[in-house]
């Protein structure tokens, strides 16, 4: 929330704020605190400049030898953990390095990307936008600065945006790369052991024959039903059909999912509760999906 009241204070100069590097910063900055707990909260510009570096260098001891108030961390958890299948034993500190190193960087960068796509649609559709504050308008109590990790099951829109999102702006064309361990039979299709199969899944959220209009951007497809509000989730983690994957499907699909929405409805509940978004006169927001969105101005008024 630091990020937010930062913004606020960044618009009474006037000035347009280039968005990206705030909500990566904002990001990379929770997913630090999960990671190690609030040791660092005031070193988290370092630790993004040099993490790679720290975290080769990372050392347990200091780690675990002091208070930490955020309770427990993701690290605490990986220190604590004996693994069965291998004799019980603990994480190696090269395990221990890999695995903080894919939780603060896959998990920043795909959240970011996302929020920012969100963000950029809001500005493009206004009315989205203005539905949105109303849906949350109508759940926050009178007065309420903030929207709360409470509310948001109760802003059903907020979640169909972001779905929306993601069903427009997948984060790439492909899937992580696999290799087959013996011969499969997929679907009639026989793939050798030892090949490296892509999948092709980021055209999936536009094919016309599955989405009604798919270039228009429509929360209301994963359409509020059962009269009780509740979102449609249409299954985007292909449990029972596969219409979009922006996080994969099956046992590798990505570990985040639940945090990166849960962060998500967080992050855009609160851009759009205490901000009203706009585009800037005279810079064009591109909607062309380069996949590297990184240089786009808003401009935003305090509600
Ligand atoms: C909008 C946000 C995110 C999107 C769209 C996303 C998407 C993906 C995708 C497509 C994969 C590959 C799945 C596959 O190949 O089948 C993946 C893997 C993974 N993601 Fe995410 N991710 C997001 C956020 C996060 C966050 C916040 C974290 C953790 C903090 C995270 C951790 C991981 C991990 C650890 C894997 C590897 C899983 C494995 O190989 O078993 N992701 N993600």
């Amino acid at each position: 929330m630091e990020r937010l009241l930062h913004c606020r204070r960044l618009q009474s100069r006037s000035e347009p704020v280039r968005v990206w590097e705030h909500f990566q910063f904002s990001m990379f900055s929770l997913l630090v605190l999960m990671c190690f707990g609030d040791k660092f909260h005031n070193k988290i510009r370092e630790i993004q400049d040099v993490v790679e570096r720290l975290l080769s260098k990372f050392s347990r001891v200091g780690m675990e030898s002091q208070d930490d108030k955020f309770g427990s961390s993701y690290i605490d958890k990986l220190l604590d953990l004996h693994l069965p299948d291998d004799e019980n034993r603990k994480l190696d500190d090269d395990e221990l390095v890999g695995l903080c190193s894919e939780f603060l960087n896959g998990g920043t960068h795909a959240s970011t990307s996302t929020l920012q796509w969100v963000m950029t649609n809001l500005v493009k559709h206004q009315h989205v936008q203005e539905k949105l504050f109303m849906e949350i308008k109508r759940v926050l109590k009178d007065g309420a600065e903030l929207v709360n990790e409470d509310d948001l099951q109760k802003i059903p829109y907020l979640k169909a945006v972001i779905l929306e999102g993601l069903r427009k702006h997948p984060l790439g064309p492909f899937l992580m790369p696999y290799s087959t361990a013996e011969d499969v039979d997929f679907n009639g299709c026989k793939l050798p052991r030892n090949v490296t199969v892509y999948s092709v899944s980021g055209d999936m959220g536009m094919d016309p024959k599955v989405w009604e209009d798919p270039s228009i951007f429509r929360p209301e497809r994963f359409g509020i039903s059962h009269g009780n509000g509740e979102v449609v989730d249409n299954d985007i983690t292909g449990k029972r059909e596969i219409k979009i994957m922006p996080f994969g499907a099956g046992r590798r699909s990505c570990s985040g999912h639940d945090l990166a929405m849960l962060h998500l409805e967080y992050f855009v509940g609160n851009l759009v509760w205490c901000f009203e978004w706009k585009e800037m006169d005279g810079e064009a927001i591109d909607m062309e999906p380069n996949y590297n969105h990184a240089h786009t101005f808003f401009f935003f008024l305090e509600r």
